[in-house]
């Protein structure tokens, strides 16, 4: 692998990961990377490394460009191990003297990950560290999304590198934003969606420190995917819309399913929706990874999900998207629930009380269908769904 020049001295020289497809949870469809970058100035500076196993990629990749022991600093911006994974052994290389500069839970963090002989160097926000003819200067990003997380801005480059901000799971030939051209979007809105969206707020606040500073950003470098080098305030734009959690006009019918009664549910709650105007979907929760529903509900202003009764209780795949979803801390969104029972019919009323404890607006009282339905009850599938759409539409 060949690193990346992005400007005079200032190359990437991460890993590709094409194989990951399950990454802690979140289906990578396409692999990932991740990205660490090496200035060379008078000192010599990486910044972020890589999972422990792709270290030697790494390594190599700089030793096209300069000798890894003449490394000077390193500089850990988050300490997850996607980043720092590789870590001891790239100090083995470069020298275990030699400074990593953090933020003051980076020292922390990284302590609790590599107890021993690590020369660590807390950094406060704002702190500028000269590099010779250049200069990083730090900012703390708290909880974005680690406690130790922080951005390193070189400032005469005007390269913000955002550790996971702005970072996508993507994998391919291309490096930079305009070599993807808009299917990045779509990437980057599920990284939001699935690992940032619970921070929003923070975001929303860092992104109004970052824009209150006035900073000139040519390029944006995150830990994963592609670099944004086009047009980086396209997706600093996307971001202040994306913080500020406010749903298009669509309903999103998230649905498990034994015997097909539940799906039957949940297609005409759908023609419902239609019927009325509000766009819909149905997704099958053992169809569709929780990853790409969680992206899909991102987007919908009402959820509208659906299970049968199994044991006195939810399905277990509507078990693991309502826990997931409870996580990300959804806002402003309506919620309704469905399905199918034989006897007892528990499920409906525990998936409404899930929604409702996640402060979803709930807008129907849970629908419930004993064993198969008939053309009536069907009927009353399709009334619930224009009902839920009305209130959509009203919102
Ligand atoms: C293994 C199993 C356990 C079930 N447990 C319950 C139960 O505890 N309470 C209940 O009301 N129905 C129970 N049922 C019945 C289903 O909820 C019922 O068949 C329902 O119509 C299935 O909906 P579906 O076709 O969407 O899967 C159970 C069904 C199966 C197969």
């Amino acid at each position: 692998m060949i690193p990346k020049k992005l400007a005079e001295g200032v190359y990437e020289v991460g890993a590709i990961d094409w194989n990951v497809r399950d990454f802690h949870g979140y289906s990578t469809d396409l692999g990932s990377t991740y990205n660490a970058y090496l200035i060379v100035d008078e000192k010599i500076a990486l910044i972020d490394t890589v999972k422990k196993e792709f270290t030697g990629q790494l390594l190599e990749k700089v030793s096209q460009i300069v000798d890894p022991a003449k490394i000077d600093v390193v500089i850990s911006n988050h300490t997850e191990m996607d980043h720092s994974g590789g870590l001891p052994a790239v100090m083995e290389v470069i020298g275990k003297d030699k400074p990593i500069y953090c933020s003051k839970m980076g020292l922390k963090n990284l302590r609790r990950h590599f107890p021993a002989g690590l020369n660590l160097q807390e950094v406060a926000d704002g702190q500028e560290l000269s590099l010779g003819k250049r200069t990083l200067q730090f900012l703390e990003t708290r909880m974005i999304h680690w406690p130790d997380s922080m951005f390193s801005y070189l400032k005469e480059e005007q390269i913000l590198f955002s550790s996971d901000g702005f970072g996508q799971h993507y994998a391919g030939p291309e490096r930079f934003d305009d070599e993807v051209g808009e299917a990045i979007m779509w990437h980057a809105k599920k990284y939001f969606a699935n690992i940032l969206w619970p921070f929003a707020p923070l975001i929303q606040k860092l992104l109004d420190k970052v824009m209150g500073m006035n900073l000139p950003i040519k390029m944006i470098c995150p830990d994963h995917g592609i670099i944004w080098r086009q047009d980086p305030s396209k997706i600093i734009n996307a971001y202040v819309e994306w913080c500020k959690q406010q749903p298009e006009d669509s309903a999103l019918v998230i649905y498990d399913t034994m015997w097909h009664s539940t799906e039957a549910m949940a297609e005409q709650i759908v023609a419902g929706l239609w019927e009325v105007g509000v766009k819909a979907q149905p997704m099958h929760a053992r169809s569709v990874h929780r990853s790409d529903i969680i992206t899909a509900a991102f987007d919908a202003k009402a959820l509208i999900v659906g299970s049968p009764t199994l044991n006195n209780g939810i399905f277990p795949t509507l078990a693991d998207v309502l826990t997931y979803l409870k996580g990300l801390k959804p806002k402003n969104k309506l919620g309704a629930a469905f399905g199918s029972y034989g006897w007892s019919g528990e499920a409906p009323k525990m998936v409404h009380q899930m929604l409702a404890d996640m402060s979803l607006e709930m807008v129907e009282e849970p629908l419930r269908v004993e064993f198969v339905p008939e053309r009536e009850t069907l009927e009353s599938c399709r009334d619930f769904g224009r009902r839920v759409g009305q209130a959509i539409k009203k919102d």
